[in-house]
Parts: structure tokens; sequence; C-alpha cells
């Protein structure tokens, strides 16, 4: 199965199973959800299985050739106890070779169960709203996909591949045990429940101490991405100390947070130790005293020390794998938080696909709140013909923003519908109308990516003489070709090494590119010198030809431009006309103009 098919099949079964995970009322445990990741790999479990039980087997004939040494031993027959040594080292050899088989299926099996799930969750957050990142933290969300995903795949490891044997083990030894001497094995396994009763216990403590401290270093990696990306503004405000200080208060939370679990878990073992010495102790008493009343003999009473010490190992492994499993499901609740979390911009199920569109766009009746209870937007009615260009003006705050953001459903609206050549496009699937509304920002951003990538952003394949034509539409053909490595040249995350009005004709060439017949355009309030102001203006005018443009207006020379002008106050729209007739009414246009303009 590829992954897509894999992928596909994930989503229809986890379709509405998410629940918080970090709810105080959890009654089971989120690691329930990791099964249909698991289930996939039942091929590859499977083998590792088969691992599995010819290790336990393996150990069990170990313990049986033990006792027969005893004999050879009380008699002094070294060829005896070579021989029976040497059919040892062969189970030994055998063992090793079941466990490689287990260690090897079992760890490809985990590492795809976190494959997936990685997958699962990013596709998950690409769905998730716009106001989903507004609040959520870079940082904190990375550190969910990454370690949290990480330390889910070694917690799956550890079940299959130690925590399964050590469990079987300590099932078989001790029936193997009952066979040789019941009363001895009460004495060993006496403070069993005990032992169990305290794993649990520590085991949940654990997980809470974890959860606490996965949250710490979550915030670490937030501020560091806060601070990394916002590093100029740090430097520009001497802020240095300032942040060294809250990263330093985040890091002792975390050390704090970590240094519990670390404590419960140096009381735990010697307290659980103790309880083993105590179980071996009464295990030579019990025996000595099995012996001299004839209920046992010396060969059984050596195979039976051979599987007590056989059990060390399962029991001093099974506490640590349930320590960490109870740790590893504090990573399992973050990232199944991450699960729960439901878009609530939602393509509907039999949505069709937006044809090629003229560009008419019709706002009818539509209302929007951030929040219920404070609208944003009233009741707003709008006609756009294709081709027209409008102008959004209005004091910060007034709206501008939400309204185009309505335009490629980054958000729907409360109340109204919104047509695009007539079609609802809450009735179509958000590719094919996202596809044909090309946006540029007021800040571009650059993608880790050569020029060209960047140009076409989100096109895998793409056609570099057409990137080029983009290029040159959008008056960044020169610079790029002055670059040393042309289109090739590879920016940075963020774009550094490009100037505002080079990234601005990049992002120019962005929309050139993709074509659309709708353009939403932000315009940079920054300062650009006169030389790049006309060059992006200019690529701007090509652009913006025979297209439906709304444009979130800065500059005077726009606004004149535009076939209609909209002054949004307070989300309603207040005055609508060319610039003239604004001008000529003499109301909060002309006095904006005269304000901001003149
Ligand atoms: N994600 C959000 N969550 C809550 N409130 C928001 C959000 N985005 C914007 N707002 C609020 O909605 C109102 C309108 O904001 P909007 O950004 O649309 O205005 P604007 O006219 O574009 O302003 P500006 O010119 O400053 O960008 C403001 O009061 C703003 O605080």
């Amino acid at each position: 199965m590829n992954y897509s098919e894999t992928h596909q099949k994930l989503l229809a079964s986890n379709k509405g199973k998410y629940r918080c995970g970090l709810s105080s009322l959890k009654t089971r445990s989120n690691y329930w959800q990791l099964l249909p990741y698991i289930r996939l790999q039942w091929q590859t479990i499977a083998r590792g299985l088969i691992g599995i039980l010819g290790y336990v087997l393996a150990t069990l004939v170990l313990i049986n050739i033990a006792g027969k040494l005893a004999t050879p031993f009380a008699q002094g027959n070294v060829v005896a106890i070579a021989q029976i040594t040497g059919s040892c080292a062969l189970v030994f050899l055998v063992r090793g070779l079941f466990q490689s088989i287990q260690d090897m299926y079992m760890a490809k099996a985990a590492l795809r169960v976190a494959f997936h799930l990685r997958q699962q969750v990013y596709t998950h957050l690409q769905k998730l709203n716009l106001s989903y990142f507004e609040t959520a933290k870079a940082g904190d969300l990375s550190y969910r996909l990454t370690e949290d995903v990480d330390r889910i795949g070694e917690v799956v490891n550890k079940v299959f591949h130690d925590f399964i044997p050590c469990i079987l083990q300590l099932l078989a030894i001790p029936i193997y045990m009952i066979y040789l001497n019941w009363q001895l094995t009460l004495a060993t396994v006496i403070v069993a429940p005990l032992m169990g009763i305290l794993v649990g216990w520590f085991g949940e403590r654990l997980r809470k101490y974890s959860l606490k401290s996965q949250n710490r270093v979550s915030g670490l990696s937030a501020i560091l991405s806060e601070v990394f990306n916002g590093i100029r503004l740090v430097q520009a405000f001497a802020a240095e100390n300032y942040e060294i200080a809250r990263f330093g208060h985040e890091a002792e939370r975390s050390l704090k947070a970590k240094y519990s679990a670390e404590r419960l878990k140096a009381i735990q073992i010697p307290i659980i130790g103790f309880l083993e010495a105590l179980s071996a102790l009464s295990l030579l008493i019990v025996g000595a005293w099995q012996i001299s009343q004839g209920n046992l003999t010396v060969a059984n009473f050596f195979s039976y020390l051979a599987a007590a010490a056989l059990l060390i190992d399962p029991i001093g492994h099974t506490t640590n794998n349930y320590n960490e499993f109870k740790q590893g499901e504090a990573s399992v609740d973050r990232v199944f938080e991450l699960m729960a979390i439901q878009p609530t911009v939602i393509e509907k199920i039999n949505a069709i696909a937006l044809p090629p569109v003229n560009g008419k766009v019709e706002y009818r009746h539509i209302s929007f709140a951030y929040k219920p209870g404070e609208p944003v937007l009233k009741d707003i009615s709008l006609l756009v013909s294709p081709g027209e260009a409008i102008a959004l003006v209005g004091a910060s705050g007034a709206g501008k923003t939400t309204f185009v953001n309505l335009l490629p459903r980054f958000y729907d609206p409360e109340v109204g519908q919104i047509f695009i050549d007539g079609v609802d496009i809450r009735d179509v699937k958000l590719h094919s109308l996202r596809r044909q509304i090309g946006i540029v920002p007021q800040e571009t951003i650059m993608f880790s990516g050569t020029i060209a990538q960047n140009i076409a952003f989100g096109q895998d394949v793409f056609d570099m003489e057409a990137v080029k034509e983009a290029a040159k539409i959008a008056n960044a053909h020169q610079f790029i070709s002055q670059l040393p490595e042309g289109y090739q040249t590879w920016v940075g995350e963020r774009g550094v090494n490009l100037s505002g009005g080079q990234r601005q004709r990049i992002a120019i060439a962005r929309a050139v590119l993709l074509n659309p017949q709708i353009l939403i355009l932000d315009e940079a309030t920054s300062a650009l010198d006169s030389e790049s102001e006309a060059l992006v203006q200019e690529a701007l005018e090509r652009l913006m030809e025979k297209r439906t443009v709304f444009i979130i207006a800065h500059r005077l020379s726009t606004v004149r431009r535009c076939d209609r002008i909209l002054v949004l106050e307070q989300g309603q729209i207040v005055e609508s006309g060319t610039h003239e007739e604004l001008l000529a009414l003499e109301r909060r246009y002309a006095r904006f103009y005269a304000q901001q303009f003149s």
C-alpha cells in the first residue's frame, strides 16, 4: 500500500474519533487512539511477535537445561557439564537470532507508526483555520510534531520490543516455576501484588509530571521560535537581557518539572529493589526447607534458581517500561489534543469544483464576529462586476482585512452568503476556490527554497519559462538575473537576503503565475524608496489588468485608480464611489484623504 492510500485509510478510520487528551475527566487512555496506526503495521508486528515467541521459548529451554547441571556438578562430571554448557551456548545463539528478528521488526513497526501519526497531525493542522494559528505558538506546535511524536514512536517500540517479551516471560517463567514447586513459587511471588500496586501508583504520578515537563519544554521551544523570528526587534529594543531572563525562568520551570519526575523514579527504584531482595531471600529459606522435607530435588532447585534469576531482568524492564509508558502518555495526550481541534471552515461533502470564474463577486447581507457579541462586519452587501477594482479604505480596525479574508473562506460569515459568478462559495471545494483567488500580502514570506520555487509556490512541477515570464511582468526578472545563481538562488525562511521591494515583486510574480481572476492586494505600508515603489506600482498595474481586484489601499495613486472606493467604518460601508465622487461628497473619504494623502 502506498503512502497516500494509507493516509486516506487512516483519515477514514479516524474521522470524528479524537477527544481532547488533557481533560481532567479522562476516562480512557489516549494510547487507544494509536490503535488504527498500530493495526496498519500488523504484518510487521506479526513477524516481530514470532521473534518474541522464539525468544521466550528459548529462555524456557535454558532454564530446563540449567537444572540438568546439578547432578554432573555434584559428581564432578566435566564431560557432561561441557556437553550441557555447549547446548546452552547453542540455545543462547538461537535466542539471540530471535531477539534480532524481534528488534528489527518491532523497530520498523514503531517508526512507521510515528511516521503516519506525524503525517496525520500535520495534515490535520493544515486544515485548521487561520484563527487557530493566530493564537497557537509555532514553537509549541513544532515540538509536538517532532519531539512528542518521536517519543510516542519510542514508547511504541519499547512496548513491542521490550514490554511484550517481558510480560510473556513474567507469565511463562512463573508457570514453569509452579510446575517445579508451588510452595516455593508462592514464597517468591507473594510480594508481586504489592509491587504491582506500587508500580501503578508511581506510573500515574510520573505521567502527570511528564505532562508538566513536556509542556514546559514546549514553552521553551515556543520562546525560542518567537525570539529568533523577532530577533531584530529584540535587538532594536535592547531587550536581550529581558529575553534571557524570560528564557531562564522558563528553563528553570522545565528543570523543576523534570527533576520532580526523576526524584520520583529515584524513590521508586530502591523500594521495588528491596521487595525483589525480600522475595529472593525468602526463596532461599523456603527452598532449603522444601529440600529438607523431601519435596524438592537439588536439580529442580537449580532449575528454580535459574528461573528466578531470569525473572530479575523482565521485572526491572517492566517497571522501567511502565514508567516510560506513563511518561510517553503525556506526549500522546499532547499530540491527540491537536487532533481534537476541529476546523470551523468545513468543505461540504458534496462540494463541487468551482469552474473557472469571470470574477463577479457578491457579498449578500454579511455579518461576522471573531467573538460572539462583538461584530466586526455588520450586514454588508456588495456587488462587484468582473474586472472591477475595489479599494477598501478606513481607519485601523475598521474591518478591511476581515472583509477580504471572507472571500477565500479563511473565515465563514455568521450571517449571509458570498457568491462568485453566482455560486455560493460554501458549496465549492476549498482548493478550487482558493486557487482562483490570488493574494499579495503586505509582508511577503519566503519559504526555504530557490527563487523559482518561491514564485511557483505550491506547485511540484512548474514551467521555468512561465516563472520567468511572471517575473518579467512583476518587474522582478532583472534583479533576479543579477543574483549569482539567478532563479536558483536560495532564499531563507524569511527571505532575509532580499529587500522589501524585491520580496513584494516576488509576491506579485507568484500571483501572476497563478493567474487568478480575482485578486486581493494588501498594500505594504512600509515606505519603499521611490525607484522601488515605482517598480512595484508598475508591476501591480500589470497584475490588476482585467481582473476583479480588492485592494486594502494605502497609496494615494492606487486609490485614485480604482473603479470604486469603499469606506469602511465599524464594520459597515459608509461611503462608496469613485475618488472624485467621494471627494465631492466632502465627508469621511474627503477628510481621510485630506489627513493622509495630501
Ligand atoms: N483573529 C482575530 N481574532 C479576534 N479579533 C480580531 C482578529 N483579527 C482582527 N480582529 C479584530 O477585528 C477588528 C477588525 O480587524 P481588521 O484587521 O479586519 O481591521 P483592518 O481594517 O484591516 O485594520 P488594519 O488596517 O489595522 O489592518 C479589529 O477590532 C481587530 O482587533
